[in-house]
């Protein structure tokens, strides 16, 4: 990537443009080749989730330093492995660590995996991610099924569609509005109500932000006045380029801190803390993910 900033350079390290589609179908005929799974279902696991993975019967495990043009995890709390296996008896494929844009991955590095999986067959797309709360209401430990996002590194030209469009993929000017799909999120309201999580459970909008810094007070001012109930560093770009390419998407992030609005607030926040919050919800989590999974038709749509 170049470091000199000039401008005719930006977007070439911020988008999928210096990943080829070969590269895409090399990494894809490789993970082919060395697993007999064929998965419909993709997971990504956020921070101190990776353990959605463990519950993945018959697995085949690879470390993302064996496959080809795979990039590398860098964060506490994500492993770094790509996991097939079964799930509530459907074939699934699970990221046990994902990639951030503050990991200095461009963004069409933090999305490669996700058309990966669509090659790999992948139709329903589950992307889980640790966040902090805005929204007054919500409480550290709550799950919130993501409604809607506010891509703030996107608004802001950081797109990992930038750049010429790859036609197999999707389309130059992709629609946003239906991304996380309604009949999943319904799936999952009904999941959590019928296993009596009724009262930790919220639908809202997730906001991603660059990161690595959390937020001063007047950043999660600012974005709870823009209409985001919950806040993070991940999950928009690869909900846009699983959308982009057809995936249908549900989201869910796991509240494990509140993000103070407020400068009497002494209380504050770290990332020791929201992986200590992540692994007391994670089963809670994976039973959720593993009923919703067994629900879904062959195409990914409700089952009768
Ligand atoms: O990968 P996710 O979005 O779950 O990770 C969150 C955001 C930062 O990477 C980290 C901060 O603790 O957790
Ligand atoms: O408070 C937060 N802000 C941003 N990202 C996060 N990931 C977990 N908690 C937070």
């Amino acid at each position: 990537m170049c470091l000199n900033s000039c401008s005719s350079c930006v977007p070439e390290g911020n988008s999928s443009m210096e990943t080829s589609h070969d590269e895409y179908l090399q990494t894809a005929e490789w993970l082919l080749s060395h697993t007999a799974h064929r998965p419909k279902v993709g997971v990504i696991c956020g921070s101190g989730l990776g353990a959605l993975a463990d519950a993945l019967k018959s697995q085949d495990s690879f470390s993302y330093t064996d496959i080809p043009h795979f990039p590398q995890s860098t964060v506490q709390g994500h492993a770094g492995r790509l996991v097939f296996g079964e799930l509530g008896g459907k074939a699934c494929v699970c990221m046990q660590g994902r990639f951030h844009m503050y990991e200095g991955h461009s963004l069409g590095k933090v999305t490669f995996p996700v058309r990966v999986f669509k090659l790999l067959g992948v139709e329903t797309l589950i992307v889980t991610n640790a966040a902090g709360s805005l929204a007054n209401s919500y409480k550290t430990g709550d799950i919130m099924i993501i409604k809607d996002h506010i891509n703030v590194p996107g608004l802001a030209g950081l797109n990992p569609l930038i750049g010429p469009n790859d036609e197999k993929f999707g389309p130059r000017f992709p629609p946003m509005s239906g991304a996380y799909d309604k009949a999943l999120r319904r799936m999952a309201l009904d999941i959590c109500k019928s296993r009596g999580y009724s009262q930790f459970v919220q639908e809202g909008v997730y906001c991603m932000v660059g990161g690595p810094n959390f937020e001063t007070i007047a950043e999660a001012r600012l974005l709870h006045k823009l209409g985001a109930d919950a806040v993070g560093m991940s999950t928009a770009p690869e909900v846009v380029s699983a959308s982009h390419c057809g995936l249908k998407v549900l989201g869910l992030s796991l509240i494990t801190n509140r993000v103070t609005k407020d400068y009497e607030d002494t209380e504050s926040v770290d990332h020791g803390k929201v992986l200590g919050v992540s692994k007391m919800r994670s089963e809670t989590l994976q039973g959720l993910v593993s009923e919703l999974v067994a629900q879904l038709d062959i195409n990914g749509t409700t089952a009768e």
